[in-house]
């Protein structure tokens, strides 16, 4: 994904340039699915030869030309994985949730499934405008930014000339659009207040330096001809504005990233927002909230209060890629939820089962045994006074590859014992390790002899991050140890309790 610096003016309301929507990524669609559209949409082509009266910045009705050739499609799952590949790229949802928060619009619902396709031939062009905010009525929608994806080559390969133009519309002479050149599979995202247009072929004089001869685009191939699909993101309709707070932000990135019937179930638990932020891991990210924020989320995630109904929504194909999870609240973990659990998701690397009820002994054995390759393992509030102590050891002595385990507010601090802590010193990757105890604990358990003997244990090496709320009697000494022997630590946070 790249992001050129657009003209000035080029936006129809004046936002600046620097502000406006305009993403460019390439290979979201692949060579063979370019071809394989370009195929199946060429016999339903017609012409397009319109004289468009557009607003223009400077008070006129200009007439501007367009000619091409147009086919459309409705095809809802074309537009519906095109989506989540597009939401994939690095940094676009985000780009697009700061749009709709300028616009103070909600929620982008998904692309128009009223798929286009256009062919430029011989002079054919696309001249300057904005595209039209286009209402589709029956689902309380209209789209707000256009998507184009290129389906052949530009750049002398199957044509020449044939960029999308980004045009300073109070000087549309000067040279300073951006020009995106066509290349097959490349999209480019933009709203739709951005003046632009589809810039005519140019035509060499010597058919060899038209490049690749054969585009295998069915009738009269790719050659001498631009292909390109559109279609737009659609919103909300303004009568019901839906404002995204910063806090909902994490919620929607993950909310969009899901289908429609997912979208209810997809929320973010405050403490892995971070990791949901970042594109590259939400794309592979279920989570669940604590505090489910909407009606439909409340309903849902009741629904999945059975850890059955969980793994049978977990087996949907659409999961398959999930690599983090986090336990609904609701969630009831019987003695065998993680062994059904990582018989689906077996490539799952990171656990949360902090919003769980009922985390006891035989649920985290089940943990232990089932998913020994996991990475990140987050524990926290189970049921008061019951002792989980031996299903943390059971946790340390199986899953030989975690590189952070959080134990997190724990009423019982008799838990964090100095032998757990010497269970947890076992773990040979471990890099992070946090153990945060709940306002009614009274530190008791954990002395700074098992925390020194934590930090000096060979394994510990690795230990980035170290985190002991709870600790009895620590002094500068077990500071010193973690200093000496962990050569990685950039963060130690000791304390006899959180708030002191
Ligand atoms: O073909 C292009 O590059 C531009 C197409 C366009 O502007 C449109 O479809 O609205
Ligand atoms: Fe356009």
């Amino acid at each position: 994904m790249s992001r050129a610096a657009l003209p000035p003016n080029v936006h129809q309301k004046g936002v600046p340039p620097e502000s406006c929507l305009f993403e460019v990524m390439d290979d979201v669609l692949t060579r063979a699915e370019c071809s394989a559209f370009v195929t199946r949409m060429t016999p339903a082509l017609r012409s397009v030869s319109q004289a468009l009266a557009q607003y223009h910045p400077d008070g006129d009705q200009r007439k501007s030309r367009t000619e091409y050739q147009l086919a459309v499609m409705e095809n809802r799952p074309f537009a519906e994985a095109l989506w989540e590949r597009l939401q994939a790229c690095d940094g676009v949802l985000e780009a697009i949730l700061a749009f709709a928060e300028r616009e103070g619009r909600g929620m982008p619902v998904g692309l128009t499934p009223r798929l286009r396709m256009l062919r430029y031939a011989g002079d054919d062009r696309f001249d300057a405008h904005y595209d039209r905010v286009v209402p589709e009525e029956a689902r309380g929608c209209e789209s707000l930014i256009t998507v184009l994806v290129y389906l052949n080559d530009g750049g002398g390969v199957d044509f020449s000339g044939g960029e999308t133009l980004f045009i300073n519309a109070l000087e549309p002479l000067r040279s300073d659009a951006v020009a995106v050149v066509p290349r097959a599979g490349r999209v480019v995202l933009f709203e739709h207040a951005l003046y632009h247009s589809g810039s005519p072929l140019q035509h060499q004089k010597d058919p060899s330096e038209e490049g690749r001869g054969e585009g295998g685009g069915g009738q009269g191939g790719m050659r001498g001809r631009k292909f390109v699909l559109r279609t737009d993101v659609l919103f909300r309709m303004q009568n019901r504005p839906q404002r995204l707070s910063p806090d909902l932000r994490a919620l929607v990135l993950s909310f969009v990233a899901s289908a429609k019937s997912l979208a209810k179930l997809a929320t973010v638990s405050k403490g892995i927002r971070k990791e949901v932020m970042n594109p590259a891991h939400w794309a592979q990210t279920l989570c669940y909230s604590h505090a489910p924020s909407s009606h439909g989320e409340r309903e849902f995630l009741r629904s999945v209060n059975r850890s059955t109904t969980l793994v049978q929504l977990l087996k949907q194909p659409r999961f398959r890629q999930v690599t983090h999870l986090s336990i609904p609240t609701q969630l009831k973990l019987g003695t065998t939820t993680f062994r059904s659990i990582a018989r689906v998701l077996p490539q799952l690397t990171y656990l949360n089962t902090c919003n769980a009820r009922n985390v006891k002994t035989p649920a985290l054995l089940d943990l232990a045994r089932s998913m020994p390759n996991l990475k990140t393992v987050i524990l926290g509030e189970p049921t008061i006074g019951v002792d989980l102590s031996s299903g943390v050891c059971a946790i340390c002595n199986h899953m030989k590859s975690l590189e952070r385990l959080e134990i997190l507010g724990w009423f019982s601090p008799e838990i964090i014992t100095d032998r757990l802590l010497a269970a947890i010193a076992t773990l040979p990757h471990l890099r992070h390790l946090k153990i945060t105890q709940g306002q009614h604990s009274s530190p008791r358990a954990t002395t700074e002899r098992g925390v020194t003997a934590l930090v000096s244990a060979a394994n510990m090496a690795a230990l980035e991050t170290l985190t002991i709320h709870g600790v009895r009697g620590v002094t500068a000494a077990a500071v010193e140890a973690a200093r000496v022997n962990c050569a990685r630590l950039r963060h130690v946070d000791l304390r006899v309790l959180p708030w002191s």
